[in-house]
């Protein structure tokens, strides 16, 4: 029998965990998911099938959901969570196991609102387990035994890479791959701009913009394919490309790429200080 999984707070991420696990086949029968306004919640039931408990109408949603659940998946922001522990603590079965999706807060910031000996995982997904193609960190605490770690792991598995990391890694995780695809959005958003400039319309720029960026993740998407070498792909020697990527390279876009992450990476640390 498949284990029993609750979503508390089933937004932009926990929401893209739980349709990358249904859509990998996962009974939606087997999972319940909570909400604190009802305003998305008929959208979200009709389009997965699973149990949705709206907290703004149901103040024990969350104890509800997580009664008989084997694991847990906390996807409410930062600031959030470990007043979810405290809220779900004495709910839980003791075995279940603690899956945060949240950025910054560390395995023993959520155990200290926990009851001792409950397990916890700290994972880094990103949304495009939305359309099964995430990327996941995963981190597991003491108290995880290896086949719960096995069971989360594959349950992200369905619809992404996954590595297990450090917890000590998991802010540059968070600044590559969970912050990552706003980067590649934002480029597809200045390589509209860019089509603008040089005299296309704005729809067409974007059309371009958004099928050369969809057509390249795909090409990428390959695990044995190297960004290098398609990149060497499409530059011909003396050609168009390779003046773009000299104007990139005289600009120091690379460097700029890594200052963001860096920032991405120091944001993390200092909310967790913040919150600790
Ligand atoms: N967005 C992303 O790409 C990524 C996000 N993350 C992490 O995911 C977490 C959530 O972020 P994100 O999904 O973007 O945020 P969202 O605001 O989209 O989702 C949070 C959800 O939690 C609900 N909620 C808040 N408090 C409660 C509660 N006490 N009980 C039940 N539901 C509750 C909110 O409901 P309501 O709207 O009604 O308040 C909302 O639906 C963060 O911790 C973030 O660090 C990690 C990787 C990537
Ligand atoms: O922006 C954020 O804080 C979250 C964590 C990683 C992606 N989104």
């Amino acid at each position: 029998m498949e284990n029993k999984l609750a979503f508390l707070g089933t937004g932009s991420m926990n929401g893209a965990v739980l349709r990358g696990i249904i859509a990998s086949g996962y009974d939606p029968q087997a999972i319940t998911a909570t909400l604190r306004s009802d305003d998305k919640a008929e959208a979200l039931r009709a389009e997965t099938g699973v149990t949705v408990l709206i907290g703004a109408q149901d103040p024990e949603a969350n104890l509800k959901a997580v009664q008989d659940a084997d694991i847990v998946f906390l996807g409410v922001k930062p600031v959030g969570i470990t007043a979810l522990c405290d809220e779900i603590k004495d709910a839980l079965k003791p075995t279940a196991v603690i899956v945060s999706v949240a950025a910054a807060i560390t395995i023993s910031m959520m155990a200290e609102h926990l009851n001792p000996g409950q397990p916890v995982v700290r994972s880094m997904p990103n949304t495009p387990l939305k359309v099964g193609a995430g990327a996941v960190g995963v981190s597991a605490g003491e108290s995880v035994s290896a086949d719960a770690l096995e069971a989360v792991v594959q349950l992200f598995a369905g619809s992404g890479v996954v590595h297990v990391v450090p917890e000590s890694q998991q802010d540059a995780v968070s600044a590559i791959s969970g912050s990552g695809p706003a980067y590649v959005f934002y480029l597809a958003e200045a390589m509209a701009a860019a089509g603008v400039e040089l005299g296309l319309e704005p729809a067409l720029a974007t059309d371009l913009a958004r099928a050369t960026v969809a057509g390249a993740g795909k090409m990428l998407s390959d695990a044995q394919a190297d960004p290098s070498a398609l990149r060497r792909g499409v530059t011909s020697p003396n050609g168009t490309t390779e003046r773009a990527i000299a104007a990139f390279d005289e600009t120091n876009l690379s460097q700029i790429i890594a200052r963001g992450a860096a920032a991405a990476a120091a944001r993390a640390a200092a909310i967790t200080k913040e919150l600790a």
